[in-house]
Formats: structure tokens, sequence, C-alpha cells
């Protein structure tokens, strides 16, 4: 399979490199100032699941540079959402599906209408990775899941064909039956998970020996969960209950990768994901007191370098 990885950060890098490993074609289209890091010095991932490196990572800064492509691994943060859209319809034109990897929901209608219905197939990923100050990619997390499935009936194929490409890759990618209702069940979780570790500038740990500060992460959950509901996603009280379990299993160090990007002094992706949850409300007349008020207390350290 033609592999291309759009946004080769901590989430494209990390299951583009885990692809080549085992020998699928991969090129990860870049930017300058990324092409020539990933030139000098490789592709490195350090993970508790097995480091690996690229020597010589096929790059290109060009979709016109790209002849062959089945699909797009399309991890960029969900601020670049726009500024990528021309080099995705490029590929879509040479034949491309777009796989992306974001957290939120709102970017799959948007590329939908860019792109059109055929060419955006669902996907999700569950991994803890960031990139260091040298660009490689640092995975801290035992899980690094991926799942995709079709978001219009002439996807089927695709998607099983990439799950068998992966097969043998050090990662484990499953094909959902629902990818729907999972991507609204991951929008629930990481609005709360990201939402609260940000705001609060502190680790899972540290939140879950403050019941009330956990609290307010389950209380965004239910709105997330009501959110849902109100576009027909039947997330139910179980799903709330499930994610809360999730919280209380992760490491006490684990955090979000929003978390881990207001420690770097970062960019947020703070407008895509509690923005566009805000936004989705609106259009429901719905109200989301504490995802607004998380929204409120995060923004102003959304493009700060603090
Ligand atoms: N990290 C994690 O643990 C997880 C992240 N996610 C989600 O995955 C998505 C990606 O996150 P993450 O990997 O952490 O983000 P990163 O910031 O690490 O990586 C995003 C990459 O996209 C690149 N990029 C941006 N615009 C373009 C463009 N037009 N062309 C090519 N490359 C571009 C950036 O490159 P440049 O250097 O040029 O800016 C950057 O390297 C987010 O939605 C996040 O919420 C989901 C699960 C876990
Ligand atoms: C919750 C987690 C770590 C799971 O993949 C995530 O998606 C993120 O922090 O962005």
């Amino acid at each position: 399979m033609k592999i291309v990885v759009v946004g080769a950060g901590a989430v494209g890098a990390y299951f583009g490199a885990r692809l080549e490993q085992v020998g699928e074609d991969v090129t990860f289209l870049v930017r300058e100032k990324r092409a020539s890091q990933l030139s000098r010095q490789g592709l490195i991932i350090t993970s508790v699941e097995g480091n690996y490196a690229i020597k010589e990572p096929k790059v290109v800064t060009s979709p016109n540079d790209i002849d062959e492509v089945d699909l797009v691994l399309f991890g960029v943060k969900g601020y670049h959402l726009e500024n990528s859209i021309a080099q995705l319809k490029t590929l879509v034109n040479k034949g491309a599906k777009i796989l992306p990897l974001l957290n939120g929901m709102e970017h799959i209608s948007i590329l939908q209408e860019k792109l059109g219905q055929e060419a955006v197939l669902g996907g999700l990923c569950f991994i803890i990775s960031t990139l260091n100050s040298d660009g490689d990619v640092v995975h801290s997390s035992s899980f690094h899941d991926l799942r995709l499935g079709p978001l219009h009936p002439s996807q089927k194929e695709i998607c099983n064909k990439f799950a068998e490409s992966a097969h043998n890759a050090n990662m484990n990618v499953v094909v959902s039956d629902d990818v729907v209702l999972e991507m609204w069940n991951k929008y629930m979780f990481i609005t709360a998970f990201s939402g609260i570790t940000t705001a609060t500038n502190l680790a899972i740990g540290e939140i879950r020996r403050n019941p009330a500060t956990l609290e307010i992460a389950n209380k965004v959950l239910i709105e997330m969960q009501q959110l849902a509901n109100a576009y027909d996603i039947p997330l139910t009280s179980k799903h709330v209950g499930k994610a809360m379990s999730n919280l209380a299993s992760l490491a006490d160090e684990a955090t979000s990768s929003m978390h881990q990007d207001r420690r770097k002094g970062g960019q947020l992706e703070v407008e895509h994901i509690h923005g566009g949850a805000l936004r989705l409300a609106k259009q429901k007349g719905l109200t989301l007191p504490y995802t607004d008020a998380i929204y409120g207390i995060i923004k102003p350290f959304e493009n700060a370098k603090q």
C-alpha cells in the first residue's frame, strides 16, 4: 500500500514509522523545517513498545512530488486543518482516501465538504506520544491503537486493506463497525481529559487525589454525552462510566496531548476540541456550562509561549 503521512508529528510520525517498519511504502509530506530535521537526523521513535529509527525517511514538501498514493494518514492539529486542505485535495485527485486521526468531530464535516464524502474515512487513535525538542517521537503509553471505519459504503475495501497491511506492525489496528460512535466516544473522553489536565496544568494522578476536581471531568463527560445524543449518537451513562474508569486506571503521570503542549508552551487545540463542542451545542440549542468554563480557563494559554 502506498501511504502518505500528512502531519508527521507525535501521532502521524509514530504510526507512519510503525508501518514503514514492516515494509509499507510510507512517505512523509512535511513542511520545510520538519523536512530538514528529518533529513538531517532521520525519524526516531523512542517507545515503551520498542524503539525504532528510520535513517533516511522518504520526505517530500509538496504533494506534487507524490506520484501514487492509496491512503493518507492525516495527523495535523485542529488549528492546522485549513492550511492542509489544498495538499489533501491534490492527493485525493491522485486517488487517495484520507484517514484523519485528529481528536474532535468538526474536522470530519469540513473535510467531507472540501474533499467529497467518498474521500474521507472515519478514524481515531489511542496513544500518548509527543515530539521532544529534537523532533523525535516519544511514545510513553503501552497502548498505540488506531481505529478506522467507513463513512461511505465505498470505503469498506480500503479499510480492510489498510488493516491487512498493518497486521504485523507494532501497533494495533481495528476496523470499527461503528466508527462514528467510537469517534464521539473518544471526543467525549478527550474533552474531559484534555480539559481538566490542561486547565489545572496537572497530570491525572493529582486530579484524582482531589475528588472535587475529578468531578468536573465527570460533569464534562455528561455534557458531551448529552451533546452526542442531540446528534443522535447513542452514547449512554455506561459510556460515561467507562470513561471515568479509564481516568481511574491511567498511570498517575499520564496526561493529555493538549496538556503536554501547554507544558511545552506550544499552541493548544482548545478551539478545535472545546470550542468545537460549544459550536455544535449552539446549533442544537444546548448549553455546556462546565465545558464552557474549561474553555474559558484554557483560552488564555492557546497561543502563548509560557
Ligand atoms: N499526541 C497524542 O498523544 C495524541 C494526539 N491526538 C490527536 O492527533 C492530532 C495530532 O496531534 P499530534 O501528533 O500530537 O500533533 P503534533 O503537533 O505533534 O503534530 C502535528 C504535525 O502536523 C504538521 N503539520 C501542520 N500543518 C501541516 C501541513 N500543512 N503539512 C504538513 N504537515 C503539517 C506539523 O508540522 P510543523 O512542524 O511543520 O508545524 C506537526 O509536525 C491532534 O488532533 C491530537 O489531538 C490523538 C491521540 C493522541
Ligand atoms: C487521551 C489520549 C492520550 C488518548 O489517545 C489522547 O487522545 C490525547 O491526549 O490527545
